[in-house]
Parts: C-alpha cells; sequence; structure tokens
C-alpha cells in the first residue's frame, strides 16, 4: 500500500497586481504519494509554476497563498511540532500552511528541494561548485545530527534547537567530508572528472553539465519530495533525454517522489505514474497515465493530446488548441467552466463552474467535466458564437486585448500550446 506524502487542499493563489487580481491558481486539490512521479502538465500560463511555488513556500509580494492547506507526511516533523502548533498537526501531517515561515524553511534541502529550468539561478556565480555543493551537504549533516524524533518524545527537546541546528547555523564551515560528498554527488550525476569540476566556477560548466550539477546540489540535502519545473525545457533534445533518464535512475534509487512540471507530454509519458491536467489555475483531469492518455474525459485533455491517440505514439509537438489562452483576472473570469469558450463540446451545463466527478477506468481518475456524467447533447450546446458575442462583457475585453476582429469569434485564433518558446527547441 503506498501513502501519501503530500496532500494540497483547495489551495488558491493570488496576485494582487496593477490590472487586478490574477487568480493563478484555484481551489487545487492535488494527492502526491510516497515514491511516485506526479506530472502535472498544462498550457503555457496555466498556473503549473505557481503551484510548485506555492508548494516549495517561493510565492512573493504581489502574490499571496489565499486559501488552502499543504500537509506533508513526515512522522518525526510532526513530533517535532506538535506541542507548538497542534493545530497544524493531522497525525503524522503537518499543514505547512499552518506553521511559521521558518518553521516551513527549514524543510528546505533535506525534505523539500527544487530544480528549475535555469540552473544559473541556483547557483552564486562567484563560489566554485564544489562549494556550494558542499555546502548544502552541511544543511543535511546539521539536520540528521539531531535527533528529532528521539528528543521530540522525551521532551528534552524544543524546536528552537531544531532550527539552530538547520538552517540558522550562521558557521559556513565546510568540512572535508563535505566536500567528499560534493564529489561523490557530481559523479553521481555523471560529471565527468568531477574532483577538478569541484573546483570550477558555474560559467566553466556547460548547460547540460550544469543542470546535472543543479541535480546534485537538489539531491545533496537527501529531499523526499524533488520539484522539478521544467527541467529540461531549455536544453536540446539529446541532453534532455540524457537528465531525463538521470532523473528516473536516481528517483528509483533514493525512492524520493517526484512532482515534475512540463509541457511535454512526451516526458509525462516517459517519466511518470500518474498525470494532472492543469488548465486555468485547476487541476481538470488527473488520474494513471492510462486514464488521461487513453481514457480522458476532458475535451482539454483531448486537445492537449491532438492528434495523438494513445500511450505508445505520443508525438513530441503538442496540436494547438483553438481559441484563446483564458485570462486569470478575477474580473474576467465568469463561474463556468473556463473552458467553455474554446470546448467543442460545450453545453448549457458549462455555464456553471463544474464540480469534480469520478471517470471511468482507475480509481483514482477524476475529472472536472459535465462529460463524466452526461452525454454529449447537441440540443443543448452553446451557440458557436455565445463567446463572441459583444453583449458579452468577458470575450469583448478580451477581443480587444489581443487586436482580434470584435466580431469574429474568438475561436478562430491558435494558440499553440507552446507558444512559450516551449518543449523540444
Ligand atoms: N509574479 C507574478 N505577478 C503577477 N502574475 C503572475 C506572477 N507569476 C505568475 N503570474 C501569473 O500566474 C499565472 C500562472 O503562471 P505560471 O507561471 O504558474 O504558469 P505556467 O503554467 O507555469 O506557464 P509556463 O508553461 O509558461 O511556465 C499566469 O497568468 C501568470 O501571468
Ligand atoms: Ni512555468
Amino acid at each position: 500500500m503506498t501513502e501519501d506524502i503530500l496532500r494540497v487542499t483547495n489551495l488558491s493563489t493570488r496576485f494582487f497586481t496593477q490590472e487586478g487580481q490574477v487568480n493563478a491558481v484555484s481551489s487545487l486539490d492535488l494527492r502526491i504519494e510516497r515514491g511516485e512521479i506526479f506530472g502535472i502538465v498544462g498550457e503555457s500560463g496555466s498556473g503549473k509554476s505557481v503551484t510548485a511555488r506555492s508548494i516549495m513556500d517561493l510565492i512573493e509580494s504581489p502574490g499571496e497563498i489565499t486559501s488552502g492547506t499543504i500537509e506533508y507526511r513526515n512522522a518525526d516533523f510532526a513530533a517535532a511540532v506538535a506541542d507548538d502548533y497542534p493545530d497544524a498537526v493531522d497525525g503524522e501531517f503537518v499543514d505547512l500552511l499552518a506553521v511559521p515561515e521558518r518553521v516551513r524553511q527549514s524543510l528546505r534541502g533535506t525534505s523539500f528541494s527544487m530544480i528549475f529550468q535555469d540552473p544559473e539561478s541556483s547557483f552564486n556565480p562567484t563560489l566554485t561548485v564544489g562549494e556550494q555543493l558542499a555546502e548544502a551537504v552541511e544543511v543535511q549533516r546539521r539536520a540528521s545530527a539531531q535527533p528529532r524524533s528521539t528528543s521530540a518524545r522525551t521532551n528534552e527537546y524544543s524546536f528552537k534547537n531544531y532550527l539552530l541546528s538547520t538552517v540558522l547555523s550562521s558557521q559556513r564551515y565546510v568540512s572535508d567530508e563535505s566536500r567528499e560528498r560534493a564529489i561523490e554527488l557530481l559523479e553521481l550525476v555523471g560529471i565527468p572528472d568531477p574532483v577538478e569540476r569541484a573546483d570550477q566556477y558555474p560559467h566553466e560548466y556547460s548547460g547540460g553539465m550544469l543542470q546535472r550539477a543543479m541535480i546534485a546540489q537538489a539531491l545533496a540535502g537527501e529531499p523526499d519530495v524533488l520539484v522539478a519545473d521544467e527541467p529540461t525545457t531549455a536544453l536540446d533534445v539529446t541532453i534532455q533525454a540524457q537528465i531525463l533518464d538521470l532523473l528516473d535512475e536516481l528517483q528509483a534509487e533514493t525512492e524520493m517522489t517526484v512532482l515534475l512540471i512540463t509541457h511535454n507530454l512526451g516526458v509525462i509519458a516517459r517519466m511518470c505514474d500518474r498525470v494532472g491536467v492543469m488548465y486555468a489555475g485547476e487541476i481538470v483531469e488527473h488520474g494513471t497515465l492510462e486514464d488521461v492518455f487513453d481514457n480522458h474525459v476532458h475535451p482539454y485533455t483531448d486537445g492537449l493530446l491532438g492528434s495523438v491517440p494513445n500511450l505508445d505514439g505520443v508525438a513530441e509537438r503538442l496540436q494547438p488548441i483553438h481559441g484563446n489562452v483564458p485570462s486569470l483576472l478575477d474580473h474576467e473570469m465568469e463561474d463556468r467552466c473556463y473552458f467553455a469558450d474554446r470546448c467543442p463540446k460545450a453545453m448549457e451545463d458549462c455555464l456553471e463552474h463544474p464540480q469534480e466527478f469520478d471517470a471511468s477506468g482507475s480509481e483514482v481518475h477524476k475529472v472536472q467535466c459535465v462529460l463524466a456524467e452526461t452525454e454529449y447533447d447537441e440540443s443543448r450546446a452553446v451557440p458557436d458564437d455565445y463567446f463572441a458575442d459583444p453583449a458579452q462583457d468577458t470575450t469583448d475585453k478580451r477581443a480587444d486585448r489581443d487586436g482580434d476582429e470584435p466580431d469574429g469569434p474568438p475561436q478562430r485564433a491558435e494558440s499553440p500550446i507552446d507558444s512559450a518558446g516551449g518543449d523540444r527547441q
């Protein structure tokens, strides 16, 4: 029996901008099992990175998590915070949004790690790669030197000590063992001549090598959960494949849990156990690979998959979906299915926001679409020009903004799914 390691419930993340409130993530639910690779796929701007950054506590002003819980399962951690923050603890789970920021941050590196599309952002250009890896190893050493659970149980333990032992150590002392471990890590991620490489600076590494070094840095703390946001998008195809193989191998070896974000369905098919399809800040369909690739219900999933019928024949390039990527500005969003204006099967029912339904296939297959319960009925279809009607406030604005002919139906415009400079460049 696998158990959940992460439970995200009703998560909403908003950005309060000059133009108005951006609903980047809306009432999102997500459950990730220990040891799995869970993929999130969706068009550019659908909220994938904001979801990842919310989980990693990396949302900055003008952004804010406005609702929800992010529960992380770790019995030792739950025991360590139970006295000070009893309301945050539910069995072995701790709601990370219900503990102070410094407590959440104590988990960085050792429980949660993140890798990004752009490895430069993870490295300080003025320190050698080896020094920075050794630094990350030290954080892990300090954390494991403090036997969290035992001391918590004997009550001789205070949470403050735990913090001091992990993040707040002001000493930048790096031991020989840490340096050795750094070299081992470089070797582990397939960097040739790791001893020499450890003494080089980030700019002396190629893109692919630095990506490997970033993975080494993320693994230094032996995290439970690795969040990878488009980790290979910026790399050429051969290097992409190598890095994905590496991640796959490391995941199998360490049994860590991976949340993998991509807009490349080929990457999902190759790597993931389960997948969530994101649209307009929501996960609109999720399930096993078979559920989503072969038995999907949501017309958006269908659109994403384009002409690709099944798991065996995933195309490398996604097909464009007709229509505009939705505005996430609160005052432009209606309380309907956010995909209805682009959906070839939109019915009157879709003018209300759909709930999540069970879908056929595996037990974990869920979909936010009325088609899970209702056959498509043409007599109840939303008229083709419904969302183009100038009387409809929202589409009017969108047409203006995009410089479309205001009287043409917006679904004529094409928005290639990989317009963000996307997959397989
Ligand atoms: N700092 C910010 N300020 C204002 N809006 C933001 C900010 N960061 C993200 N957003 C908005 O949040 C929404 C979701 O963005 P996000 O980066 O999560 O998309 P994504 O799915 O990761 O897209 P991509 O595939 O292009 O990386 C977008 O509408 C974006 O404009
Ligand atoms: Ni992103």
